[in-house]
């Protein structure tokens, strides 16, 4: 049978878009969903040089730009500081960002990972 095009996904990119769908389902409020626009947030580009929200995540993971999971987990790590930087502590959007780093490393822990195979190498 002719595999559909999302089943020729690469193993790794079929396996990062899973793991964004769960980071994401920790963003309720859609917080780190878009790029953060500078008119909402006075002088983000000037104080955040690398920008990073899920769906620039979602479109590396399209374009194959990921060739590993570190590179991944880095991206979502860099959103989450970026929050927690240009955000003073106390704003919803640090502590959303404190919580979302939080939950979302727990899910890519080794352990957690382990069961996914050995596609990770
Ligand atoms: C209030 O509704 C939204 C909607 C989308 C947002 O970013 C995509 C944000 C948002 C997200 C952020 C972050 C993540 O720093 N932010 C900072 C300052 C002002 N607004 C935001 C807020």
């Amino acid at each position: 049978c002719v595999l559909k095009a999302s089943q020729k996904r690469r193993p790794l990119s079929r396996l990062l878009e899973q793991l964004l769908r769960n980071l994401e389902k920790r963003d309720p409020n859609q917080f780190f969903a878009w790029p953060v626009n500078d008119n909402f947030a006075p002088g983000y580009s000037d104080i955040i040089r690398r920008p990073m929200d899920f769906s620039t995540i979602k479109q590396k993971i399209d374009d194959n730009d990921y060739k590993s999971l570190n590179c991944f987990i880095s991206d979502f790590k860099l959103m989450c500081n970026n929050a927690m930087k240009y955000n003073k502590p106390g704003t919803v959007y640090h502590k959303a960002a404190r919580r979302l780093l939080h939950a979302g490393l727990k899910q890519l822990t080794p352990q957690k990972l382990r069961p996914l195979g050995n596609m990770l190498t």
